[in-house]
């Protein structure tokens, strides 16, 4: 399933002109391809990892997964390709404080009430203890450390199998020991899923665990 960026813009009115955030990012990637993108603050990465994870809408140009264009769906449509197609690891792990790391896991699957509970249940286990977190199941987020937490956040990114994973600042809290694990398992998961995986980050650490890094720059993305 490869990913293909045309021509992507996306500008914001402000009141005394357009902003012109994107103006025409190309980007292709085959499955299993994993790059770093850095640049300035302000430089328009997030705004990209927003358009690509279908959470905002480009001004022009076409975004295709697996040839599919999810901005020539409806909303319904957008919400579903979103929620099969694409896994997300924020800075901020967003993990429910009141459920415990397996059912945290499970969380995107709940929206499928036809899965196999026991099936999906066993990928869960499957994806902890390939995060190497299987003796902490049962163990609730604030009884975890930061890079534990995130961990979790990966397998649960990673649960419905997504052909695209997205992570913005993934390692943005943790200290670089925890930080570099954290990367490289990212990467070694992605491949293994034959997902691409999209990181965005401040790190020269984080980027170096990485094949490819590009630049964000004048709102197009050249290689660092
Ligand atoms: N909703 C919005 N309305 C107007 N301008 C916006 C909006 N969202 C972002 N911007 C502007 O677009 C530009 C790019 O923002 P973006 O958050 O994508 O940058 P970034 O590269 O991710 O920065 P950082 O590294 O600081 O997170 C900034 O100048 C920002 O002020």
């Amino acid at each position: 399933m490869s990913l293909e960026v045309r021509d992507l813009r996306k500008s914001y009115p402000t009141r005394a002109e357009q902003l012109e955030v994107l103006r025409g990012v190309e980007l292709t990637l085959q499955p299993g391809e994993t790059v770093a993108i850095m640049g300035p603050s302000g430089s328009g990465k997030s705004t990209l990892l927003n358009i690509l994870g279908t959470l905002d809408k480009p001004t022009s140009g076409s975004v295709k997964l697996n040839k599919v264009d999810p901005f020539t769906l409806d909303e319904t449509g957008i919400a579903a390709f979103r929620n099969q197609r694409i896994g997300f690891v924020f800075q901020e792990h967003h993990l429910l404080p009141q459920c415990n790391v397996l059912e945290n896991v499970l969380i995107p699957t709940l929206v499928h009430p036809n899965l196999d509970k026991a099936q999906i249940e066993a990928v869960a286990r499957k994806l902890l203890e390939e995060v190497g977190l299987s003796h902490r199941l049962s163990h609730q987020p604030a009884e975890l450390s930061g890079g534990e937490r995130q961990r979790v956040a990966i397998a649960r990114a990673l649960i419905l199998k997504p052909a695209l994973l997205l992570a913005d600042e993934p390692t943005g809290n943790l200290d670089q020991k925890i930080a570099r694990e954290v990367g490289e398992l990212l990467i070694r998961l992605t491949r293994e899923q034959s997902a691409i995986l999209i990181a965005v980050t401040h790190s020269s650490e984080l980027a170096a665990t990485f094949p490819r890094t590009l630049k964000m720059e004048e709102g197009l993305l050249v290689p660092a």
